[in-house]
């Protein structure tokens, strides 16, 4: 599932947020870093079409982000920051199912596709909890589910640790080592991505750096302390 970025930039009210790059992404695992205001989530809404570009054009398994932006939709899953906005309806077991409607599925086909996902994610337990009493992790995992269940080709997760405790940091981290999906993942937490297969640093609305995690990590960490 190629992801490309045609010379692609952003901007907001006439101010750039993102100067124009061309990259191609087809790794598994890619990591997303840099300070504050770098630029990651403008980079990562643009995979999805939820920032459209200001020039060139982004693809996504050869579908145009503009052009065919709602068949990008179905194929580019994303976890917010704050993953209790995303949760809809009170009871997770019935806010994954809500993500599945209209999809003409049968009751029992959507009830056997939330079980999945809520086995494959080790959360059975959490079916019938309400969002609002989960602890961080959970709702995290519970969001993780409910995007899963729509079989997207790509995931991307922003900054998924952010307060998380070792505890459910680990958790998270083990579940997106499992992923079979194209994993896009934007994080301060630089233990998280410091396996992935590629990693790209922002600096100032500007690509920096892109390679193996450990070169562009001490590129970071250069970065970062001039
Ligand atoms: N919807 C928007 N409207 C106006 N400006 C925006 C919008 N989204 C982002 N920006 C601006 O674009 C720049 C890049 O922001 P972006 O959110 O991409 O950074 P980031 O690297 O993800 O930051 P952080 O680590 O703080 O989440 C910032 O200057 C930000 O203020």
């Amino acid at each position: 599932m190629d992801i490309r970025f045609q010379d692609a930039g952003a901007a907001f009210a006439g101010k750039t947020a993102l100067q124009p790059l061309t990259v191609t992404l087809h790794e598994r695992r890619i990591g997303i870093i840099g300070l504050n205001g770098s630029g990651k989530t403008t980079f990562a809404r643009m995979i999805n079409g939820l920032v459209t570009p200001s020039t060139g054009k982004v693809t996504v398994g050869g579908l145009d982000t503009v052009k065919d932006a709602k068949a990008v939709l179905g194929k580019v899953g994303f976890i917010f920051q704050n993953p209790q906005n995303q949760i809809i309806l009170p009871i997770i077991r019935e806010d994954i199912a809500f993500g599945l409607k209209n999809r003409g599925l049968s009751k029992s086909e959507i009830a056997a596709a939330v079980d999945a996902v809520l086995v494959r994610l080790d959360i059975a337990h959490l079916a019938g909890r309400r969002a609002h009493e989960l602890s961080g992790g959970e709702l995290q995992l519970a969001a993780l589910a409910a995007v899963l269940a729509t079989g997207p080709d790509v995931l991307i997760l922003d900054e998924p640790t952010n307060q998380l405790d070792l505890k459910n940091r680990a958790r998270v981290e083990k579940t997106i080592a499992g992923l079979k999906e194209t994993t896009i993942v934007i994080s301060h937490d630089l233990a998280l991505i410091e396996n992935f297969d590629r990693v790209l640093l922002f600096d100032g609305g500007r690509l920096v750096a892109d390679g193996r995690p450990s070169e562009t990590i001490v590129r970071y960490r250069e970065l970062a302390a001039a």
